[in-house]
């Protein structure tokens, strides 16, 4: 089985290595030729996965007229970057969305693919943190998408014995679950960062849950989708990893430290920005989405983001 890996950050990294372990033939493309030719020459992925071994069969090009030969591609980039990716691909390429975060214009990424002229378009999404699945821990996920042959035919190639994938038709519940929890782990590491306490913790990712639930609604979610892997299952993960760079930035920011988790990506910053002005737009009623955006831009102190949820109006759960 053949699998074209697009981006060689921690994930798509992490991807190869766990695909190759397990017998794929698999090509990882890195955008710039001289960190492609350094991972060739180090088999390590120092920079953004450090401590694992790039198995040898691995190949790694820069060169993005290799795609033709491949049925689908696993697209791994941040999700600021997907759209000039997917713009140079072709469009008979069937492509697996791994990004947990939206387009420039606060599209999905899958209606942006759909829009670009992609007709096999599927998201892949759970609680996967590379740092264990390129060491072969056991993890499950789900691919979505509209079109269950091509659902299938990506769940045969990436099914392994560490890696459980399941398969969905619920491919907005199940993209919207990953965008949407990276800025719940922001806001959880805010909690973490100015010692809340344990209760503060539960009662934030139980609401941020509903909420979450209410925005997937709003978009033509399955109403149970949020409660499986993709929404529960990643907001706990990321919530509470050491590994989570979303968790991490939070703790961060309220420790008047940078957000920056070394070059890494932490989505949920550009997410929250986003999800604001979308609600803005639509009249809808985000607060924790609100309070994580008007904290990052530094609108907010982290005491008047506390203040603006505990002082909502009092409700029914
Ligand atoms: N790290 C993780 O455990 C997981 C990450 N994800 C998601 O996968 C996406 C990628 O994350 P990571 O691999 O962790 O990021 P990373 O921060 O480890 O690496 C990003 C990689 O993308 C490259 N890149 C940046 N902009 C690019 C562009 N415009 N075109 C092509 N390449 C570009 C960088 O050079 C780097 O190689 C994110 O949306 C993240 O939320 C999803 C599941 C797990
Ligand atoms: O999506 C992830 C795990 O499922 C990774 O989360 P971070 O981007 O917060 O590290």
């Amino acid at each position: 089985m053949n699998v074209l890996v697009l981006g060689a950050g921690g994930w798509g990294t992490a991807l190869a290595v766990m695909l190759a372990r397990q017998e794929r033939d698999v090509t990882l493309w890195a955008r710039r030729e001289d960190f492609a030719s350094l991972l060739r020459e180090e088999r390590e992925n120092a920079e953004y996965l450090p401590g694992v071994t790039l198995p040898s069969d691995v190949r790694v090009t820069s060169d993005l007229s290799v795609a033709p030969q491949f049925d689908f591609a696993l697209v791994v980039v941040p999700s600021a970057g997907v759209e000039d990716l997917l713009s140079r691909l072709p469009r008979s390429l069937g492509v697996v969305l791994c990004a947990k975060g939206l387009a420039a214009r606060g599209e999905r990424l899958s209606e942006l693919a759909s829009h670009l002229g992609f007709s096999r378009v599927a998201v892949l999404s759970g609680p996967n943190h590379a740092e264990e699945v390129a060491r072969l821990l056991p993890a499950a996920t789900v691919v979505a998408s509209h079109d269950e042959a091509f659902v299938q035919s990506v769940q045969d190639v990436l099914l392994t014995p560490t890696f459980r994938v399941y398969t969905s038709t619920d491919l907005v519940g199940v993209e919207l679950g990953g965008v949407l929890k990276n800025v719940m782990a922001l806001a959880a590491g805010m909690v973490d960062g100015a010692a809340l306490g344990d209760n503060a913790k539960s009662a934030l990712l139980t609401r941020g849950l509903r909420e979450m639930g209410r925005y997937l609604a709003a978009n033509g979610a399955s109403p149970d989708t949020v409660y499986g892997l993709s929404g529960l299952g990643d907001l706990v993960a990321t919530a509470t990893s050491r590994h989570s760079r979303n968790r991490a930035a939070g703790e961060a920011i309220v420790k008047g430290q940078s957000p920056a988790q070394g070059g890494k990506v932490v989505e949920g910053m550009r997410t929250a920005r986003l999800l604001f002005e979308w609600a803005s737009a639509h009249g809808h009623d985000l607060p924790i989405v609100k309070a994580v955006r008007n904290v990052v831009e530094g609108e907010w102190s982290p005491s008047e983001a506390l203040r603006s949820l505990m002082e909502r109006e009092a409700k029914p759960e």
